[in-house]
């Protein structure tokens, strides 16, 4: 059996008139987290950390914060496409562990909510989740929410991978397929994933 682990990292800063988004709920806050997308701190941390595992690349060049597409998107779409693309490299989750650091709100009180939202959009069970939070005590930054992640993935038994992803499958996956061979392959990972297109106007 082999196994890879993997490490995923985001921050994002409060700002007043947005809904708080984490790990997949909306969460009663006075300010939410700005981001081109829905901005949720945790999801993009772990989808870092799945893309990471399989060296696929990172959520930004799946999502590039310069593509218009993904203004406001729903974070569980990129968290989707990061699990299909270890589902797709042979490998399923053990196990997800993460630190959430920020003033406020509070985590623990709706930590177990987390985890179980966590566990159902990656498909596992809530005790293979782990949420933390730490106070960003001498870190000077109370206006900003960080989120840490890392993944243990083991390969799938032989046949689980294909028929996982034969049920998944729809005319969307086909269509990103062909765009992405009609587009060209700029790069190929080390498990033989195909990174899509960097743009180094993506930067910022
Ligand atoms: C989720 C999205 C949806 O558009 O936006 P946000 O909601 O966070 O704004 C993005 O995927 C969020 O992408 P994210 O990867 O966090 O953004 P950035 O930190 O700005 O990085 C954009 C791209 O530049 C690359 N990058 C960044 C910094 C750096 N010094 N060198 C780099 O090569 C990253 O690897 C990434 O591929």
């Amino acid at each position: 059996m082999s196994m890879r682990i993997g490490f995923g990292f985001d921050s994002h800063s409060f700002k007043a008139g947005v809904p708080l988004v984490i790990g997949g709920l909306e969460i009663d806050h006075t300010e939410g987290l700005a981001g081109h997308s829905d901005g949720d701190v945790l999801l993009h941390a772990i989808t870092d950390a799945l893309l990471g595992a399989v060296s696929a690349g990172d959520i930004g060049t799946f999502f590039p914060p310069s593509d218009p597409r993904w203004k406001g998107a729903a974070s569980s779409l990129f968290l989707r496409t990061a699990l299909e693309e270890i589902h797709s490299a042979g490998y399923k989750i053990v196990n997800v562990d993460t630190v959430l650091v920020m003033m406020r709100p509070k985590i623990v009180p709706i930590a177990n909510e987390l985890r179980e939202r966590v566990a159902e959009l990656l498909e596992i069970k809530p005790g293979e989740v782990g949420i933390k939070a730490k106070t960003p005590e001498g870190l000077n930054q109370d206006g900003v929410a960080v989120a840490y992640a890392t993944v243990l993935l083991e390969s799938l038994a032989s046949g689980e991978g294909s028929s996982k992803m034969a049920a998944t499958a729809d005319i969307e996956d086909v269509n990103e397929v062909v765009e992405s061979l009609v587009v060209g392959v700029r790069d190929t990972s080390a498990l033989g994933r195909k990174v899509p297109a960097f743009d180094t106007d993506d930067l910022t």
